[in-house]
């Protein structure tokens, strides 16, 4: 069974309709990527997902006591406020130290708990936001857009980190996000949305077809093939096993 389902969905905002008939699903260990324009419907779609938008029409299905980890986009601390990452990672429920050493560890920040939050660089604040989600031990991570100011190469790197998070525990990542290419390489399957699922597909045919290039043009194939190499360049002499991504 998929973890979450939907059937024939649409979505509306009073009179108007958000998203119309989308059939979507996410199994167990899949990586899935929600691109869009601004306004497509992709927040909207993950808050349906989640059961925190009722549908217009169709049915949303979620696995029976299904745990999701969500990463949101930001998250605003008071940076007055003295607050280490041991501390953040305690709210608003008590953890075991070694669950929050085992959850930084995967989140690729094992030496931060000691730090103040307010001290963290972009890429370390969005990783220990990672790691609190990973503390509820979820199916699914959903992430919605985030890696919003990260530079590239932060944003690259950060969606590394998600595939050796779902290579060791083998949890369904799904994510929305403007990073076209660095998110793109990343993922097994991309759903790209425009008021419906106008494409969809491994990252090459989604790429490629025709409708995605109406929406965005065509840089991206490139930037993606050449993510792609460097990415199999700088593992290959260790995993050649690229069906993941592995690293
Ligand atoms: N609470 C709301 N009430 C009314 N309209 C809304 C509400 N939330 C979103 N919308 C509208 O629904 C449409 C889809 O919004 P949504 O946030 O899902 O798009 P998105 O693809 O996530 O956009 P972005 O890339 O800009 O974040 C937009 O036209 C938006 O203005």
């Amino acid at each position: 069974m998929s973890l979450i389902e939907t059937r024939g969905l649409s979505l509306r905002y009073a009179a108007q309709t958000i998203l119309h008939d989308v059939d979507f699903a996410i199994d167990r260990g899949e990586i899935v990527t929600i691109v869009g324009p601004n306004g497509s419907g992709k927040s909207s779609l993950l808050r349906a997902l989640i059961g925190a938008l009722r549908p217009a029409a169709g049915t949303v299905t979620r696995a029976p006591a299904l745990r999701i980890g969500y990463v949101p986009q930001k998250l605003q601390i008071d940076s007055t406020l003295p607050l280490t990452v041991q501390r953040f990672l305690n709210l608003p429920e008590r953890r075991k130290p070694e669950a929050i050493s085992a959850a930084l560890a995967r989140a690729g920040v094992p030496e931060l708990a000691a730090r103040q939050m307010a001290d963290l660089s972009g890429g370390q604040f969005q990783r220990v936001l990672l790691a609190r989600a990973l503390l509820g031990e979820p199916d699914i991570l959903i992430l919605d857009e985030a890696t919003q100011g990260l530079d590239q190469p932060g944003a690259a790197a950060f969606y590394r980190q998600i595939e050796e998070v779902r290579t060791s525990t083998g949890v369904a990542v799904l994510m929305v996000s403007h990073d076209l290419h660095v998110v793109m390489a990343a993922s097994d399957r991309v759903l790209c949305l425009n008021g419906h699922v106008c494409c969809e597909g491994t990252p090459e045919v989604v790429a490629d077809a025709p409708e995605y290039r109406a929406l965005f043009g065509t840089g991206t194939q490139g930037a993606l093939a050449m993510y792609r190499h460097h990415h199999d360049h700088d593992h290959a002499d260790h995993d050649h096993d690229h069906s993941h991504g592995g690293h």
